[in-house]
């Protein structure tokens, strides 16, 4: 096999959220992997390539040998199962569960509403000035739900001491309502806190989107 030919491969936009997920799970496991960008302004991910690898045309999409996995909860998932250094998910269950629901309420109830598509729908079929307010009003909606349901798990990391699964999918989500959504942060203290521990953590830090080599400065 020729060099590299074994290594992880990750389809990945610099600033897709799901993506970075991902990323911060690939590096917290210390397992490299070869970045193959998918340029989403471009329309890369409906090509008939990448459509093979995942017909719904998002990112992320892992491959693993013979093995093709799209969306960030499978992935997550899978990568988990498979490498278990570094577990991201806690064996008691009251506390996995509560990862489950936290990274839901990320991946489920606030991304899919501020998806490109969405966006670009709003924009063309409402009205450009309809797309921050629409995307700021989901994304407080789920950040005051995760307040509630993390204020009596949270330690220095969203569920306990140990970085977990919810904290994989919440890094993403704020950062982007900081940068992208001028989501005002003051009426969140706990995930302003928890945003403040993953700037400290390196594989969250390289994980972001402005270092992935597809970043426009990059
Ligand atoms: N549930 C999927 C959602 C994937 C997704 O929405 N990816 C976005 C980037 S974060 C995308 O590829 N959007 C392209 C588009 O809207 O055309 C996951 O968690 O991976």
């Amino acid at each position: 096999m020729a060099e590299g030919e074994n290594k992880l491969k990750l389809y990945s936009y610099w600033r897709s959220s799901c993506s970075f997920r991902i990323r911060i799970a690939l590096n917290l496991k210390g397992l490299e992997y070869q970045y193959i960008p998918v340029n989403l302004l471009k329309g890369e991910q409906f090509s008939p390539e990448f459509q093979k690898l995942n017909p719904i045309g998002y990112v992320p999409v892992l491959v693993d040998g013979d093995i093709i996995i799209s969306d960030s909860f499978a992935i997550f998932m899978y990568l988990e199962e498979k490498y278990p250094q570094h577990p991201l998910l806690p064996s008691d269950l009251a506390k996995k569960a509560l990862n489950f629901q936290a990274a839901n309420i990320v991946s489920s109830s606030i991304q899919p509403l501020q998806n490109l598509a969405v966006l670009k729908y709003i924009e063309e079929k409402v009205s450009p000035d309809e797309k921050i307010p629409w995307t700021k009003f989901h994304i407080e909606k789920g950040f005051e739900a995760l307040e509630k349901l993390l204020k009596d798990h949270a330690g220095e990391y969203a569920t306990g001491d140990e970085v977990s699964m919810a904290d994989l999918f919440l890094a993403p989500q704020i950062l982007a309502g900081i940068e992208r959504f001028n989501v005002d942060m003051a009426k969140f203290p706990l995930l302003s806190r928890l945003n403040e521990a993953y700037s400290e953590l390196p594989e969250f830090q390289n994980a972001k989107p402005e270092n992935q080599p597809d970043a426009p400065s990059a």
